[in-house]
C-alpha cells in the first residue's frame, strides 16, 4: 500500500488505529478455521488517527464491508495485525472489545417497542455488568450520547417510528454510549437524503474532534467524503489500498484511477465527478 499526504499528529504519535499487513477476506467452506481463505484485501497498511474522520472509499465489491467487519470482530482476519492505541484489536473479545469499539452497521434493527433512549441505554451494557442496571454515571453517559447527536427530542419515541436519518443518529448515540475510542460505521448514510447525509458526516467529524475519537466509515458519497474527511483509505477494486489526505489522493490521480468510468471522470481541481464528454 502506498501513502499520500501528511498523516495527522494523532497518527504520528501511534494513537488510533494502525493496520500492518492486515489481510481480510472470506474463509472457504472447506477451510474449517485454519486461517486459509480467499483474500479480498491482502496486506493492508494504514493508519486512522484519534480526533480524525477517516473515510473508506472504493467501488462495489472492493472490500469495504469485509475490512470493517473484520475490524469490528465479526469475522476473522486472514493475517497481519491491527492495533488500537497500541493494543491488539483483533484479539479483543466481548466486554473488553465493546468498551473500546462502537459499531454501526447498515442493518435496520427491529427494536420492537423500544424507544430511542432504550436502545441508547443498551450501549451501556459493557459497563453495567450482566444485570444491566444503570447507575447515575450510566444515565449521564446516555444523556451525553443523545445530546452529542442532538437527538434529545427524539429519545422518547419508539425507534421503529423514527425516520431513517433520525434512527441512524440514535444508532450513533448507542455506539457513543459505549464510550469507545474507535467508531466503525458501514455506509451510515446509505438510506439518507442529501441534507441528512451532509448532517451525519458533519456530525461524525465533529464527534471525532470533540471526543478524540477515531472514526472510520465507508461511504459511496465520494464528493462529500472528499470534502469532509481528514484522511481517506482508498480501495482500488483489485485488492490494492492507498491512503492519504483527500487533496493528495485527488491530485495524485488515485481517486480518478479507482472511480473513472466510460461515463464519469473525476476532476481533481474541483473534487467532483463530471460526465465524460462524448465525441
Ligand atoms: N460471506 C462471503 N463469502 C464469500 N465472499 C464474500 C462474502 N461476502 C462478500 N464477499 C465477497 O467479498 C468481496 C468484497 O465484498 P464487500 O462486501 O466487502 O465489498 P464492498 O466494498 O463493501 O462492496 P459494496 O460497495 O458493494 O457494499 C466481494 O467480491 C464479495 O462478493
Amino acid at each position: 500500500m502506498s501513502g499520500a499526504g501528511t498523516p495527522g499528529p494523532a497518527a504520528v504519535a501511534g494513537r488510533g488505529l494502525v493496520l500492518a499487513g492486515l489481510t481480510v477476506g472470506h474463509r472457504s467452506e472447506r477451510a474449517f478455521g485454519r486461517g486459509s481463505g480467499v483474500a479480498v484485501l491482502p496486506g493492508v497498511d494504514a493508519v486512522a488517527g484519534r480526533g480524525e474522520l477517516t473515510v473508506l472509499l472504493g467501488p462495489n465489491g472492493a472490500g469495504k464491508s469485509t475490512l470493517l467487519r473484520t475490524l469490528a470482530g465479526l469475522q476473522p482476519a486472514l493475517g497481519g495485525t491491527a492495533l488500537l492505541d497500541g493494543d491488539d484489536l483483533l484479539s479483543l473479545r466481548g466486554t473488553a472489545r465493546a468498551r473500546r469499539v462502537g459499531v454501526v452497521l447498515t442493518d435496520r434493527p427491529d427494536p420492537g417497542l423500544l424507544t430511542g433512549r432504550d436502545v441508547v441505554e443498551l450501549g451501556r451494557l459493557p459497563h453495567t455488568g450482566a444485570a444491566g442496571v444503570l447507575g447515575e454515571g450510566d444515565h449521564t453517559a446516555v444523556d451525553d450520547a443523545i445530546g452529542a447527536v442532538r437527538a434529545g427530542p427524539l429519545a422518547g419515541r419508539p425507534l421503529g417510528r423514527l425516520s431513517d436519518g433520525e434512527r441512524q443518529r440514535m444508532m450513533v448515540a448507542r455506539a457513543l454510549a459505549q464510550q469507545p475510542s474507535l467508531l466503525l460505521l458501514d455506509e451510515p448514510s446509505a438510506f439518507l437524503d442529501v441534507a441528512a447525509r451532509v448532517a451525519l458526516l458533519g456530525l461524525l467529524r465533529r464527534l471525532a474532534r470533540e471526543q478524540d475519537l477515531c472514526v472510520l466509515l465507508s461511504t459511496h458519497d465520494l464528493e462529500l467524503a472528499l470534502r469532509l474527511a481528514d484522511a481517506v483509505w482508498l480501495l482500488d477494486g483489485a485488492g490494492g489500498c492507498c491512503s492519504g489526505t483527500p487533496a493528495a489522493l485527488s491530485a495524485s490521480g488515485a481517486i480518478g484511477a479507482a472511480f473513472d468510468s466510460d461515463e464519469l471522470v473525476f476532476d481533481p481541481a474541483q473534487g467532483t465527478f463530471d460526465l465524460r464528454p462524448t465525441s
